[in-house]
């Protein structure tokens, strides 16, 4: 495994407007690894993956990927980098069929793999082999949600980000989704996964950091965190 994380996010300041929402937050991402963000409703999980994403300006600070310092650049070249984005609220195409929207993402990584097929993806949720030539309008919440991580695999990542995933669907899709987290885990590509369900989360993951007013206040291994619950819900205010 190389000694340069995939993804480093140092001391990284970020506004909306007047309003200072991330205080200096560092996390990084070692190849394969997955990590848990967790915090409150408000604390700057959202705002800090739009930051890594290119999608919102740093104030401060830097955002590193293979080494590579990618803090000003846009969203579509730092998406070719080999990140993989599940959005809150998915972000699939809602006049396209399920096969378009899956094809239409399809590209080789950065290293140039192929790992990730249409075929494979289907393979991997049978539910939209089913659906295929339905628009993504027709399908169900849970079927959406698999269609964007779907299509974020057909990116062939090397780091999927998942903001939410599980909201707002059934107990049966929501396991469904987590059992798909484990599978992206185990096929070796990073992940960063954030989820109102903190003991999910921690099952699911190597580390976890918890984010406060912008800040990593509290981080270690998914497995000691877990075990040090009444600190967790005391900054998680569950
Ligand atoms: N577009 C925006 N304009 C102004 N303030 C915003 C905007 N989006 C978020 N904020 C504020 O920034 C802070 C951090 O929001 P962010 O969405 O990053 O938090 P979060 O930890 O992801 O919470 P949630 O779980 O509610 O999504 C909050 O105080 C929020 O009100």
């Amino acid at each position: 495994m190389s000694a340069v994380p995939l993804l480093d996010v140092q001391g990284v300041h970020a506004h909306y407007g007047q309003s200072h929402v991330l205080h200096g937050a560092s996390l990084s991402i070692k190849p394969g690894e997955g990590v848990g963000l967790l915090g409150r409703n408000g604390m700057g999980k959202t705002t800090l993956i739009r930051t890594v994403l290119g999608l919102m300006r740093a104030t401060g600070g830097s955002v590193r990927m293979h080494g590579r310092e990618i803090t000003r650049d846009a969203p579509d070249r730092i998406a070719r980098l080999g990140v993989g984005y599940v959005p809150e609220g998915r972000g699939i195409f809602p006049t396209l069929t399920v096969r378009e929207n899956l094809v239409m993402a399809a590209r080789p990584g950065v290293r140039g793999q192929r790992d990730w097929t249409l075929d494979r993806v289907l393979q991997l949720f049978p539910r939209l082999a089913e659906r295929i030539g339905n628009c993504g309008a027709q399908l169900s919440g849970g079927e959406q949600q698999m269609l964007a991580i779907g299509r974020a695999l057909m990116t062939n990542p090397d780091l999927v980000i998942l903001d939410e995933a599980t909201e707002g669907l059934a107990p049966l899709v929501v396991a469904e989704i987590w059992r798909t987290i484990g599978l992206i885990r185990s096929s070796g590509i990073a992940s960063l996964v954030v989820d109102r369900n903190f003991r999910a989360v921690l099952a699911h993951t190597d580390k976890a950091v918890v984010l406060e007013k912008g800040k990593v206040v509290m981080q270690g291994s998914s497995a000691e965190l877990a075990g040090n619950e009444d600190a967790l819900h005391r900054v998680l205010g569950v």
